[in-house]
């Protein structure tokens, strides 16, 4: 089988012209061009013209690591992998039990789908910090409401959702009718990626079973040998959707938290944002400051308390989440301080 990727075998798997500027011409000759369907601990499962393939992880990608949806380069002749491409889009999170470094979840999808349902989990401030999610990562967001057979009044969950950003396409659906995800299908065509988040229990699993392509899921595990000589199945992340496009699906994907979004943040809420640069202190709490344009314009009702105050929430929470380690011990340094002060002057006071 050849190694030599059409163009429109490329374009099926996602790739952008924009790409092509990070190639050399010699590079072109010497590589093979592939994309991470699937990450295990010591090897990679890529997608060629020739089918999907293993590779070794090499020691580079410690420091430096892949992930499911990169593009990569690999040598025609010793099959290792060289490099991956710059990525158009990146979700990722911190890694668990360490103060700063980040996990990489996702790369290169091109929608997002925030699921929510016509119920309880119905709420602005965690769609809102999907949307921050979405922004950060460069990801244009389509919010998904399912459950519109089980609510009394659906209108009500549309207006509220049409309400929360203008340009946010909002699709409201009964995921349990297998054909209700074909609205779904602009942005899951041929050479799309899209990724899903939400809530527990919101209809992710039965919109991913609607929209996958059974005929290939069926024969998507790959058999491997492992050490016993046992068979064993390995599921791939990226799996290829009915109407042409692709999921990823990663462990982490569906329960990712918020990293380093200060910019996210900055462009969900741009109109705060705004605003607060004008503010006469640059660390202006928007509390009570003298000079503050934030709450100028909460009081001339130009913006909503109540989003304030999840922007508020965001950006603490965005700012703990990404501080260095050396930031936070000397937070807590500075917090002890505090407290020493407070306890030596109740001691004066005796
Ligand atoms: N009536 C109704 N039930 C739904 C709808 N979407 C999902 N469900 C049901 O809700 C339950 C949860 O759906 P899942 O698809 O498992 O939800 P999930 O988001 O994947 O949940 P996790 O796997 O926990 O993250 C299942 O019993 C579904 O059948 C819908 O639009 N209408
Ligand atoms: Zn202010």
């Amino acid at each position: 089988m050849s190694d030599d990727i059409t163009e429109r075998q490329l374009a099926e798997l996602g790739w952008r012209e924009e790409f092509f500027t990070q190639l050399t011409s010699d590079e072109w000759g010497r590589s093979v061009v592939a994309r991470v369907v699937a990450e295990h601990r010591a090897h990679l499962e890529v997608v060629t013209a020739a089918g999907t393939e293993r590779l070794s992880r090499p020691l580079w990608t410690r420091d430096d690591p892949t992930t499911v949806g990169d593009w990569v380069l690999i040598d025609r002749e010793t099959r290792l992998l060289q490099r991956f491409l710059t990525r158009r889009s990146l979700f990722q999170r911190k890694a668990p039990g360490t103060a700063r470094d980040a996990q990489l979840i996702a790369a290169n999808v091109d929608t997002l789908f925030i699921v929510t349902s016509c119920n309880h989990d119905f709420n602005v401030a965690r769609i809102e910090r999907y949307l921050v999610l979405a922004a950060e990562a460069n990801v244009t967001p389509v919010l998904v409401v399912t459950k519109v057979d089980e609510a009394e009044d659906p209108q009500a969950f549309r207006t509220a959702a049409e309400a929360i950003r203008a340009e946010l396409p909002v699709c409201m659906l009964n995921a349990l009718e297998a054909r209700e995800a074909d609205r779904l299908g602009r942005w899951c065509g041929f050479g799309e990626t899209v990724a899903l988040v939400g809530s527990s229990g919101v209809g992710k699993s039965t919109i991913v079973n609607s929209l996958l392509d059974r005929s290939i899921q069926r024969t998507s595990g790959i058999r491997e040998d492992d050490s016993k000589g046992r068979h064993t199945t390995s599921a791939r992340s990226m799996n290829r959707l009915a109407m042409g496009g692709w999921l990823i699906d990663t462990p982490g994907m569906r329960e990712i938290q918020l990293f380093d979004a200060a910019e996210g943040v900055a462009k969900v809420f741009v109109e705060i944002a705004d605003l607060a640069r004008e503010c006469k202190f640059s660390d202006c709490s928007h509390r009570s400051e003298p000079g503050c344009a934030v709450r100028r314009a909460i009081e001339e009702g130009l913006i909503d308390e109540g989003r304030l105050e999840r922007y508020m929430k965001l950006e603490r929470e965005q700012t703990y989440n990404s501080e260095t380690l050396a930031e936070r011990r000397s937070r807590e340094k500075r917090f002890q301080k505090r407290v020493n002060v407070a306890v030596r002057s109740k001691r004066i006071k005796r």
